[in-house]
């Protein structure tokens, strides 16, 4: 593009300033008709006011002007800014350089020598304006090109901004991602550590149903059974395939009587969404039932299933039925117990309250029992209590029961009895029952019973009234020599609460000075010497006659008192002993009766010892008797304790000998002294045949056995004659004295001129 081509012709402010301006007319003219503005002024001062407020395309200056010169004004305008780029072309009439250089030193690009071709000033000035437009544009494009420049190094900056934001941003996203990574990574790894923990737990929780001990079991909407463990299976008697088949349903498990508390166990479960434990029975599949504990749970509300938790009670059940009946029953018979028995005579009772009729209660003690126990061992003694509850449960009928209270005793209750005579139809075949011997390993043995009966109502309204009559009618027909009956009567109670007077009293017996000693002569049968005194205890209350030893003595054992009671007499004996040793019957022996509670007692030596040591007697003067029963029991024990008394030096005899079962072997192992022979064989010497026999070979025994032997109860002489006959060398009994006191046995010892007799 060149100025010529581009600069607009016309419409420029042409400033021209000149002191002549009439030479110009020409130029005006032809600047006009082109369509420029053409302002005239004379002097350069007029020429600067005029810029002030109008700004010339271009200006024509005249060099020289009255006043201001051109170059100065030329200087002055180029100092305001907006016209330092305005051309300026001088016209001068002068060719001087040095006034050329100074217009072109003073800010004129051009200059035209007057006069002046028009065409040549027009050319030039064209090419000013042009170039001057050229620089206008220049400088408008350059304004714009900084513009855009500055534009675009604002767009530069705000795009390097926008890049940094977005590298901060992709960093930032790049860390989100690498974070939201890191945690997928992380979830990832934690979903498959789930997954695996649920594979394992679902895997546990597989095994568990299947091989759980308790029935597990899910069940649908519609009551099916779709799966269970083998336990619950084994339980109802159902297979796999049977569930799998969709047969088995536990509404049809279910007997109808269950149906109400199935119901509040399924509303249970729909309100809470599982139900509370509790027991019922199921049907097996051969229509059996099994007892079960059952709880569940809802697995969906929505589908209605859920899963159910059986638990097989049989056992349990079991155990509880043998646990109730070892509450009610003995043990080794089987027999009710007396707990049980209590149930059946109230329930007896009750129904012969109602029906006006009667019951009757037989209480049954065994006759010598204690000597089956303690001579032949527990064993057999138990095999006779069973022998004896199966006998009894032959007596009687449908209805009536048979009860064992323990030890021997046993007791029939009878409802809907007719009357005594009944009663004692049922008690007779209970005798002859009792009586048929029966056989226990190598042993014929016989058991016999004492039989005690009460009646209701005439003889008690309850249970412990019946009991207690019944126990006292035993005691009479114990009383009245065994192996029988006996109905109760008033004066048996009678009997009862004087027994109970005497326990009561019996317990102050002692400190009251009640008790003393009585002391019956053992002599020689050859020549009727005294040589031991048996010392027999007696019990005199103020104002009541004497109590029957073998009345109290009982008392005594079944109270325990025997112990204290027992080592007062011991004492008291020994003491006694001393008093006649110190008058010089120094021989003498004093035998003194221990009870088997005694002899068992842990410090029962000691005992014996301190007595011995206090009282001064030796030890080879004291004759312990031991009854022939206490003898067979614990007989290891026995056999230390009496080794130890006869390492002492102590005698011992066995007392009321052959009423037990003592056999030669029991008695060889035994370090005792001397047998006593028990009064019944001895009363019954001529009179009874076996009696006798028995007698004579107990005698027989004890001298092959290098024992002494005593008969007691002696009588009367044809006894004496008798026992001398076969070699027994001493005895006791009524024929040479009853038991008396001690002055008096030792007027006995004095009479008898014992010391002349010893001597
Ligand atoms: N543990 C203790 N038992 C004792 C004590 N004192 C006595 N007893 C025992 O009491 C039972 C009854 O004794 P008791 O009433 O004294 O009878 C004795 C004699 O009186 C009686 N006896 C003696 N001779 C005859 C006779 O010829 N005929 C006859 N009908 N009775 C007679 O025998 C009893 C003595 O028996 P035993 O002891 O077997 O030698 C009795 O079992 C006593 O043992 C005691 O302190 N402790």
């Amino acid at each position: 593009m060149t100025a010529s081509e581009d600069a607009p012709a016309g419409s420029h402010l042409i400033l021209i300033v000149d002191a002549q301006p009439a030479e110009l007319a020409p130029l005006v003219h032809l600047l006009e008709q082109r369509g420029d503005r053409v302002v005239v002024l004379e002097n350069g001062e007029q020429a600067l006011q005029y810029v002030q407020h109008v700004l010339p395309d271009l200006v024509l200056l005249n060099v020289m002007m009255p006043g201001m010169d051109g170059p100065t004004t030329c200087r002055h305008l180029k100092e305001q800014e907006d016209l330092r780029e305005v051309p300026v072309i001088f016209m001068t009439a002068s060719d001087d350089n040095a006034q050329t250089l100074a217009c072109f030193a003073a800010g004129g690009v051009d200059y035209v020598t007057k006069p002046f071709r028009i065409d040549e000033v027009l050319a030039r000035m064209h090419t000013h304006l042009a170039l001057r437009w050229t620089q206008c544009r220049l400088a408008e494009q350059n304004e714009m090109l900084q513009r855009e420049v500055a534009l675009r190094e604002e767009i530069e900056s705000y795009l390097q901004y926008a890049y940094e934001l977005l590298e901060e941003r992709v960093a930032h996203r790049t860390e989100e991602l690498a974070q939201a990574n890191a945690q997928l990574t992380a979830e990832i790894d934690e979903r498959r550590r789930v997954e695996h923990s649920l594979r394992r737990s679902e895997l546990r929780m597989r095994r568990l149903i299947d091989a759980n001990i308790i029935g597990i079991y899910f069940w649908e909407a519609d009551g099916r059974i779709v799966e269970a463990n083998d336990a619950f299976l084994r339980m109802i008697g159902y297979t796999q395939q049977d569930v799998l088949a969709g047969q088995v349903r536990w509404d049809q498990l279910t007997p109808a009587e269950y149906q109400m508390e199935t119901e509040r166990g399924i509303k249970e479960l729909v309100e809470t969404g599982c139900f509370t434990p509790y027991e019922k029975e199921y049907m097996r599949k051969d229509g059996s039932r099994v007892p079960i504990l059952i709880g569940g749970a809802v697995i969906s509300q929505r589908q209605k299933t859920g899963a159910a938790f059986v638990l097989d009670l049989s056992e349990r059940k079991q155990a509880e039925d043998r646990i109730r009946y070892m509450a009610d029953h003995d043990a080794l018979t089987g027999l009710p117990n007396r707990a049980l028995l209590r149930d059946r005579l109230q329930q007896a009772l009750a129904h012969a309250a109602r029906t006006h009729t009667n019951a009757a209660v037989l209480f049954i003690d065994l006759d010598y029992f204690k000597h089956i126990n303690d001579s032949l061992g527990h064993q057999v003694g138990d095999a006779s209590l069973r022998f004896v509850a199966d006998r009894l449960l032959h007596c009687v009928r449908e209805g009536d029961s048979v009860a064992r209270l323990g030890g021997d005793e046993f007791v029939l209750a009878l409802p809907l009895v007719g009357g005594a005579s009944d009663v004692a139809m049922v008690a007779q075949k209970v005798l002859d029952a009792l009586d048929a011997p029966f056989h226990c390993s190598t042993h014929e043995l016989h058991v016999a019973g004492s039989i005690g009966i009460s009646m209701y109502p005439d003889d008690g309204r309850d249970v412990d009234t019946l009991m207690r009559a019944a126990d006292t009618a035993m005691y009479y027909a114990k009383e009245k020599g065994r192996r029988n009956f006996q109905f109760f009567t008033q004066s048996l109670n009678k009997a009862a609460q004087r027994r109970h007077q005497l326990t009561m009293a019996l317990r102050h017996a002692l400190t009251r000075g009640e008790l003393m000693l009585y002391y019956q002569p053992q002599v020689t049968l050859e020549s009727g010497a005294i040589f031991s005194a048996e010392a027999l205890l007696r019990w005199k209350q103020d104002d009541e006659p004497p109590v029957p030893c073998h009345e109290f003595i009982t008392i005594a054992e079944e109270t325990g008192l025997i112990l204290p009671i027992g080592e007062w007499v011991l004492r008291q004996a020994c003491e006694q002993l001393k008093r006649w040793r110190e008058s010089g019957y120094t021989d003498l022996t004093i035998a003194v009766n221990l009870s088997p509670r005694q002899f068992f007692q842990p410090n029962f030596q000691n005992m014996i010892v301190d007595v011995l040591n206090e009282t001064g007697i030796p030890a080879d003067r004291l004759d312990l008797e031991i009854t022939e029963g206490t003898l067979m029991h614990r007989t290891e024990d026995n056999v230390e304790t009496l080794t130890q008394l006869s390492h002492m030096g102590i005698k011992l005899s066995i007392d009321d000998f052959g009423t037990g079962y003592s056999s030669l072997a029991y008695l060889q192992r035994f370090p005792v002294n001397a047998l006593k022979i028990d009064r019944s064989f001895v009363s019954g010497i001529g009179q009874d045949s076996s009696d006798t026999a028995l007698v004579a070979a107990i005698i027989s025994m004890a001298n092959s056995l290098h024992l002494q032997v005593l008969a007691e109860g002696v009588e009367t002489l044809e006894q004496i004659d008798f026992l001398q006959s076969h070699g027994c060398p001493s005895a006791q009994g009524y024929y040479y004295s009853k038991p008396v006191s001690a002055d008096a046995f030792t007027e006995l010892l004095q009479r008898q001129g014992w010391q002349t007799l010893e001597a």
